[in-house]
C-alpha cells in the first residue's frame, strides 16, 4: 500500500520531510499540501510534489477522502487543533514538535486519542532514531552500570533577534527532555535553571547561555547547557556516567586531516545535517504505522510530559536558581 500524505506547513522542515517521503523513502506520497502562505505550499508542490493538490486550509486537507495521513509541520502553535482534528478524522497523524505549546493543549491530544482507542499520533522527537543515541541506549544500564549523572549540551551556532529565553526550553531543550528521559527510562521530578553572564552574542531578549538541572524519580541528576550563540558550530553532547563507568554520544561522522600542522576535524553548524538520518528513519516508520492505521514511536503522553518538563524550566528560569517541582499524572494504559 502507497500512504497518502498531506503536508500542514511547507516552511524548512515541511519542506524537507516532503522531500524525503517523495525522494528518499519508500511507501508513501505526497498528495496534499496546505499553507497558510499558499505561495510557499505552491512551491513545495513545484519542486517536490508536481502531483500534490493544494488545499486552502489544514482542516480541509485533513477531512479529504484522498489523504490517508497526515504530517503537521506549521508553527507549534498550530499543532493541536490539526492533531486533534486528524485524531476525529482517524487518521495517522506526525506531528512536529512541539505536539501542543501548552501542557492543557498537549493534554487534549492524549484525551482525544484514548478515547479514539487506538494509537493515531507520532511527535517529532528524532533523537530516539540517531544511530548514536541508539548505541548510548545499549551501554546504559548494562556495561556502565546503573547510571547516576548525565552531563549534557546543545548549541546552536546563532539564533535571531526575535529568539527570546523561554524558546532555548520549548524550541531548543525539548529535544534533550524526550531524549534523555527515553535513554535512562525515567521521569523528571524537579528543574532548576542556573545563568552564567551572558555571552556577548547573546542578544537583548535572551539569556544565553543557561543550565538547567533535572532531577528524575531515579535519584539521577542531569545537567544540560543551552547555548543558542556558540558560533562555532552545531554541536550535541551527552555524557552518561553510571556505576562503573561513562559513555558519550559519539561525534557525528567526519573526514580527519593533517593539514597546516594541525590534526582537524569539521564539526557541523546545521541541525538538519545532524540529524539528517534520523529524520529519515523516524518518517520511514511513521509510514510503516501509518500502513496499518496507526502510530509508532515518540507518542502523545511523550509530547505531553515534554510539555509538563517544559513548562516547569521555564517557571524555573523566572525564579532563577530555585527548585521548581515536577508533577506528572498517572499515564493512560493506552501508552503503557
Ligand atoms: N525536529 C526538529 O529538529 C525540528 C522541528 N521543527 C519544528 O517544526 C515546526 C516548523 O518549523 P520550521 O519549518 O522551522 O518553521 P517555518 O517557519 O520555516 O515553517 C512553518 C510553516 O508553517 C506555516 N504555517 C504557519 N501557521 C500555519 C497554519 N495555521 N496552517 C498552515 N500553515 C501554517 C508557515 O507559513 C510556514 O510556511 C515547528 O514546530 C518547529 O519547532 C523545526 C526545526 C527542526
Ligand atoms: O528543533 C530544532 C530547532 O527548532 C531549534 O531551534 C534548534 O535549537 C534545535 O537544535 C533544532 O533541532
Amino acid at each position: 500500500m502507497t500512504v497518502r500524505i498531506g503536508v500542514i506547513g511547507t516552511g524548512a522542515i515541511g519542506r524537507d520531510h516532503a522531500r524525503r517521503i517523495n525522494q528518499v523513502l519508500g511507501g508513501a506520497e505526497i498528495v496534499a499540501l496546505s499553507d497558510v502562505n499558499r505561495a510557499s505550499a505552491e512551491a513545495v508542490k513545484k519542486d517536490i510534489a508536481p502531483e500534490a493538490m493544494v488545499f486552502e486550509t489544514g482542516e480541509a486537507l485533513i477531512a479529504s477522502p484522498d489523504v490517508d495521513a497526515v504530517l503537521v509541520t506549521s508553527w507549534g502553535a498550530t499543532h493541536e487543533q490539526y492533531v486533534l482534528a486528524a485524531i476525529a478524522a482517524g487518521k495517522p497523524c506526525f506531528c512536529e514538535k512541539p505536539l501542543a505549546t501548552t501542557a492543557e493543549g498537549a493534554r487534549r491530544i492524549v484525551e482525544a486519542e484514548v478515547t479514539h482507542g487506538k494509537r493515531l499520533v507520532q511527535v517529532g522527537f528524532m533523537r530516539r532514531y540517531d544511530a548514536g543515541y541508539i548505541a548510548l541506549k545499549k551501554v546504559v544500564g548494562t556495561s556502565i552500570g546503573a547510571p547516576i549523572m548525565v552531563h549534557a549540551a546543545h548549541r546552536n551556532p546563532s539564533v535571531p533577534e526575535q529568539y527570546v529565553t523561554p524558546m532555548a526550553i520549548h524550541d531548543t531543550m525539548i529535544h534533550e527532555i524526550d531524549v534523555l528521559r527515553w535513554l535512562l527510562d525515567d521521569d523528571y521530578v524537579s528543574a532548576r535553571v542556573i545563568f552564567p553572564r551572558s555571552a556577548a552574542r547573546s542578544h537583548a531578549k535572551l539569556r544565553d547561555p543557561q543550565i538547567v538541572i533535572l532531577e528524575t524519580a531515579k535519584g539521577m541528576v542531569i545537567d544540560v547547557e543551552i547555548f543558542v550563540n556558540c558560533h562555532y558550530g552545531y554541536d550535541i553532547r551527552c555524557e552518561v556516567v553510571g556505576e562503573d563507568g561513562a559513555a558519550s554520544l559519539p561525534e557525528p561522522m567526519a573526514v580527519q586531516m593533517r593539514l597546516d600542522a594541525r590534526l582537524q576535524n569539521r564539526i557541523l553548524t546545521d541541525w538538519k545535517d545532524r540529524f539528517i538520518e534520523s529524520y529519515d528513519v523516524e518518517l520511514q516508520d511513521f509510514i510503516h504505522a501509518a500502513a496499518r492505521g496507526t502510530a509508532a514511536g515518540p507518542n502523545s503522553w511523550d509530547g505531553y510530559v515534554a510539555a509538563i518538563t517544559s513548562d516547569a524550566c521555564v517557571a524555573a528560569q523566572e525564579k532563577e536558581g530555585e527548585i521548581v517541582p515536577i508533577n506528572l499524572p498517572a499515564r493512560p494504559a493506552l501508552y503503557n
